[in-house]
């Protein structure tokens, strides 16, 4: 049993000279069969692919071809599948299955780039030149030759890649003279031991000097190398080697040599083919047959170049005409991928242009929004100041307090409130003794000091709901809540003592100003606040009167239709 590393270095060895020395791998293939059930599972693959290999050399194609499709469906290894799909390729090619052969060309060709694996990619690009031989597409041919060249694997040589080149430059035409590049071939396939591709050069050679009458060169350039042609075992370049050598003969008047040589060339070929090889010997048959006037035998051979030649000529315009058609389909192919892709990358605008839609729609909502809070601001902020302005054109601006207008006017809405609900209510008129003396003494800033302090004197003595104002110069008024004739009294005597209380300029002065107030309540003047301010002057003029710093309400009628007057009571000597 050999070790795994042994039969890893054998089936190396056997894969480097399938066709450089046919022979020891014939040999090694032997011995490896012979060891497969112990090889591991990666090696086995890689005999199966050599086997495979080999029984497409022998020319037995459908057994190839079924051993290379299990291969490519069953195998893991990615590099044997993409090698079994070009040895597939080379024989679907030559059984004629061109447009299967293209097809799996065209898969090969687009997964080379996947493939690093060097000899790989060298198959690869060789099947890819040969099969463009085949189909006439001999400067694509010559392009993955030229691919082949710049890549050649280690352990390998230009040999290969050199002869698919120049096969490729042969079979275009258009020489008039025969390159030296193709001895220069010849030379190195002999040098590197690779006779095969040496011969296969060399038949091309032959094949020019043929055309251009140099065929005394021709013939003994073939016969030299007809043993080791032979020794290769391929039938195809056997038959076209003996083909050549019969059209030569032919050529040099030599009918039984170029006979012989037909008849070996239709030996050689594979059976059931029609390759050029064998349409040349049939034509050379029939020429012969007919030159010596056997005219029976030369109709039959005749018949058989006819069949052979519209064969060949058949595989050649099929093997075109698979490719055109491949390609079409692969163009097809392509064109649809890239109008999906078109179709992919207007879906993706699309999308973008939704996004962006949605993202403009977001930007304006904000804006809107933004706009619509500024908006709301400014209209907050004007009314404020509306407010503000209302507000302020209702207070009296020296002191703070309700001015006239606006103390009427609450005064009313309260007395309107204060006789639905059947509460009683009072105003008093406070007005401040001598004002005029104290703004011609201190001086009118002094004056509205007075004036502001004599209301804050008043403030601590009033209810929330009490309605204060300064009803003009030194004169205000006090709406008193839910409040009788005795409580108004009390109240009014509160404030004239807090005025009276509190100093002219400053706490250290003894100068104190008074105010004199009068009182008029609901119960007796009704809810009428133009009536109650009458007759709360009317006491307040009683309570100046009297001597001021004082309170003076509305008591009684006096019968006669006129109130009297009650001074509530003296608090102070008030001027
Ligand atoms: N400093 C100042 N003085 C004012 C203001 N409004 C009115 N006055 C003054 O107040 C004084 C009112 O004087 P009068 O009506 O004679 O009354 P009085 O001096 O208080 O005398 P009696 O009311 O009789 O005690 C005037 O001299 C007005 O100029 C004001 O806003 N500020």
């Amino acid at each position: 049993m050999p070790e795994a590393s042994d039969a890893l270095d054998m089936l190396r060895r056997a894969d480097s000279i399938k066709t450089s020395n046919h022979v020891e791998f014939l040999s090694l293939l032997k011995q490896l069969d012979a060891r497969a059930a112990s090889l591991p599972a990666d090696q086995r693959s890689y005999l199966r692919y050599l086997d495979a290999w080999q029984v497409a050399y022998e020319g037995s194609y459908e057994g190839a071809g079924l051993q290379l499709n299990a291969i490519i469906r069953e195998v893991t290894d990615p590099v044997l599948r993409f090698r079994a799909t070009a040895t597939l390729i080379n024989i679907l090619g030559i059984g004629h299955r061109y447009e299967e052969a293209f097809t799996h060309l065209s898969h090969l060709i687009d997964d080379l780039p996947n493939i690093s694996d060097k000899r790989a990619r060298f198959q690869g690009l060789g099947e890819a030149s040969q099969m463009l031989i085949s189909a006439g597409q001999y400067d694509l041919a010559v392009n993955y030759a030229e691919q082949m060249l710049e890549n050649i694997p280690p352990g390998d040589t230009a040999c290969k890649a050199t002869s698919y080149k120049l096969h490729a430059q042969f079979r275009r035409g258009g020489m008039q003279t025969l390159d030296k590049a193709f001895q220069e071939g010849v030379e190195l396939c002999v040098n590197t031991g690779e006779t095969l591709f040496a011969n296969a050069i060399r038949a091309d050679i032959a094949s020019f000097e043929i055309q251009h009458g140099q065929t005394a060169h021709a013939i003994a350039l073939l016969q030299n190398n007809y043993a080791s042609v032979k020794r290769d075992q391929y039938p195809s370049l056997i038959s076209q080697f003996e083909a050549l050598l019969a059209q030569a003969f032919w050529q040099v008047d030599e009918p039984v040599q170029s006979r012989n040589f037909a008849l070996a060339a239709i030996d050689s070929s594979i059976k059931g083919e029609y390759t050029e090889p064998l349409s040349i010997a049939y034509d050379l048959l029939y020429r012969i047959e007919n030159q010596q006037g056997n005219y029976r035998a030369a109709l039959a051979y005749h018949e058989k170049y006819l069949a052979a030649d519209k064969g060949y000529l058949n595989n050649v315009s099929a093997e075109a005409l698979a490719y055109q058609v491949v390609k079409q389909q692969v163009q097809a192919s392509k064109l649809q991928f890239d109008t999906l892709n078109k179709q992919n990358q207007i879906l993706h605008l699309e999308q973008a242009l939704d996004r962006k839609a949605v993202e403009n729609s977001r930007l304006y909502i904000i804006l809107l929004l933004t706009v619509l809070a500024f908006i709301a601001l400014w209209i907050y902020r004007l009314k404020r100041s509306q407010l503000r302005f209302m507000w302020l054109s209702r207070l009296d601006s020296l002191t703070g307090i309700c001015n006239r207008k606006h103390f009427l006017e609450e005064a009313e809405h309260a007395l309107h409130h204060a006789q639905k609900s059947g509460q009683k209510a009072a105003l008093i008129i406070i007005d401040l003794d001598h004002f005029k003396l104290v703004n011609d003494t201190y001086g009118h800033a002094v004056g509205d000091q007075v004036l502001r302090r004599a209301v804050a004197a008043c403030q601590p003595h009033l209810r929330p709901r009490d309605i204060f104002g300064r009803l003009g110069g030194e004169e205000f008024g006090v709406l008193l809540h839910d409040c009788g004739a005795d409580q108004a009294l009390a109240r009014a005597e509160l404030i004239r003592a807090a005025i009276a209380a509190t100093p002219l300029i400053d706490e250290e002065s003894d100068v104190v100003i008074s105010a004199s107030l009068g009182v008029a309540t609901t119960l007796r003047c009704g809810y009428e606040v133009r009536d109650l301010l009458i007759n709360a002057d009317h006491a307040l003029y009683r309570a100046k009167s009297d001597g001021r710093n004082r309170v003076v309400s509305v008591r009684m009628d006096d019968g006669a239709g006129r109130f009297t007057h009650e001074a509530a009571q003296r608090a102070g000597a008030g001027g």
